[in-house]
């Protein structure tokens, strides 16, 4: 059995459904088809939330009033005849009907996943629809029903496979299934999400729960491509990556993957292909284990990094500081990203501000604290990227004249990583790109 994830612009017209829906029924294995919202609605739900947040229930209900329209014209397009439209009017009126009534009762965290779970609900219920349209044997799983976080908001595989064996145990006779991404319970029960651009580590967590035989990441484009495509104009897919090299990419910021969708399928060796919809005979790229060559594979860039600065004479040769420094953003629940020291100073980077007053108040104790806010983290990826001897010089040669803030190199052979300020990204990674890629 495999797992075919379609992201929002897969899912984002009628057209595209309806091309999703040749995709997943080529073959003869079974699959769980996991999709995405229609591209751009959570977005909006997002924006309709804040409405409601900020107390502007006006505002609120004419972004509602919009989306609404939205799906009015999508609907006469995905499915023809008068009982598939009658079916996709009552999704409409059920979801839309929850979205009038949250106008009428006070925000709150738990109500704002409700409202976030929309998009995914609707998408793959409309889609159910056409496939009904079609004669497409199907059954719609509710990820509700099966994907769970704890209270730390990690994903319980154990609970997922044992709750999504037991939904396809139901259905001893049915080949493919269709799924939300990106919703699940937490440890409360309540709606809740695995974090924007998350239908991918939902995919990942499916595919470690059954033990897929690949897990397949439909997207936009074809493949993770060397550098980012928003950015820099000439770009070229990866053939194949490692998990290794794939995770570092996502990680720091290629768009591509939700990043933490590699650990599952790395744990359990379940191969991922990034396909690309608008072109389904193109190679895309292929991740496995191994790495097929040594090297730069692609430049990504992480932006919305802090850098903080702890600056202090008591560090000199002393022994357990860094511990001490280290302890306050754990307590904090803050991970690290990079981290220079001197023998009297510490930068490291943070990409979570939400507890920086709680650090910066007791990094106090330890010295003299700074920040420098705006800043992006660029990294060169590949196998073995850092033992290449030329590596360095490239990347300093292309970048002379640019101020590099911190250089990660050493801590990981595959990954050179440099915090520069934001504003200079787009140069960074088109410099970069001729340096390291000759492109
Ligand atoms: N290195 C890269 N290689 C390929 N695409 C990249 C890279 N860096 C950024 N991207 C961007 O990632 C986009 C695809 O990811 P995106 O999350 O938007 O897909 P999606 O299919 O709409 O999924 P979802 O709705 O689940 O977020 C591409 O259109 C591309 O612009
Ligand atoms: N719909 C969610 C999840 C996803 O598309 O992966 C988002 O836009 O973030």
């Amino acid at each position: 059995m495999k797992i075919m994830k379609f992201g929002g612009t897969s899912v984002g017209k009628p057209q595209r459904m309806h091309e999703v829906a040749r995709l997943i029924t080529t073959g003869n294995e079974g699959k769980i088809v996991v999709l995405s919202a229609v591209s751009g609605t959570t977005n909006s739900l997002v924006a309709i939330s804040q409405q409601l947040a900020k107390g502007d229930r006006h505002a609120a209900k004419a972004l509602i009033g919009d989306l609404r329209a939205q799906y009015d014209a999508f609907v006469p397009e995905l499915v023809q005849t008068a009982a598939a439209r009658e079916a996709a009017a009552a999704i409409l009126h059920e979801h839309f009907d929850f979205l009038s009534i949250i106008l009428r009762i006070s925000w709150s965290e738990a109500l704002n996943k409700d409202i976030l779970a929309q998009g995914e609900l609707l998408s793959t219920k409309l889609f159910s629809t056409y496939l009904t349209e079609q004669g497409i044997a199907h059954a719609l799983l509710p990820a509700l029903d099966f994907m769970r976080i704890d209270a730390y908001e990690e994903p319980q595989l154990d609970t997922i496979r044992e709750l999504l064996q037991a939904q396809l145990a139901q259905h001893r006779d049915t080949t493919l299934f269709i799924t939300q991404g990106f919703i699940c319970r937490n440890a409360r029960g309540e709606v809740d999400n695995l974090k924007r651009g998350g239908s991918d580590y939902s995919a990942s967590l499916m595919a470690a729960a059954i033990t897929a035989s690949v897990c397949e990441i439909w997207t936009d484009i074809s493949g993770m491509h060397n550098n980012d495509p928003r950015v820099v104009e000439r770009t070229v897919p990866i053939g194949q990556l490692s998990f290794d090299e794939a995770a570092e990419l996502a990680y720091f910021g290629a768009k591509i993957l939700h990043p933490a969708s590699i650990w599952p399928a790395q744990q359990y060796r379940i191969p991922v292909r990034l396909l690309n919809t608008m072109e389904p005979s193109a190679p895309g790229t292929l991740i496995t284990q191994v790495a097929a060559a040594r090297g730069a594979k692609a430049i990504a860039a992480k932006d919305g990094i802090t850098a903080v600065n702890i600056k202090s004479s008591r560090m000199l040769l002393a022994y357990g500081f860094l511990r001490k420094v280290f302890e306050v953003f754990e307590k904090n629940r803050t991970s690290i990203d990079m981290i220079t020291t001197s023998e009297v100073a510490v930068s490291v980077t943070i990409d979570n501000d939400s507890a920086l007053p709680e650090i910066l108040e007791e990094l106090a104790a330890f010295g003299t604290v700074s920040t420098d806010g705006g800043q992006t983290i660029i990294s060169i990826v590949g196998h073995a990227v850092a033992s290449d001897t030329s590596m360095l010089q490239r990347i300093f040669s292309s970048l002379e004249g640019v101020e590099i803030r911190m250089v990660s190199y050493g801590g990981s052979l595959h990954n050179i990583s440099l915090l520069v300020d934001a504003d200079k990204k787009k140069e960074v990674l088109q410099r970069l790109n001729k340096g390291v890629f000759n492109l």
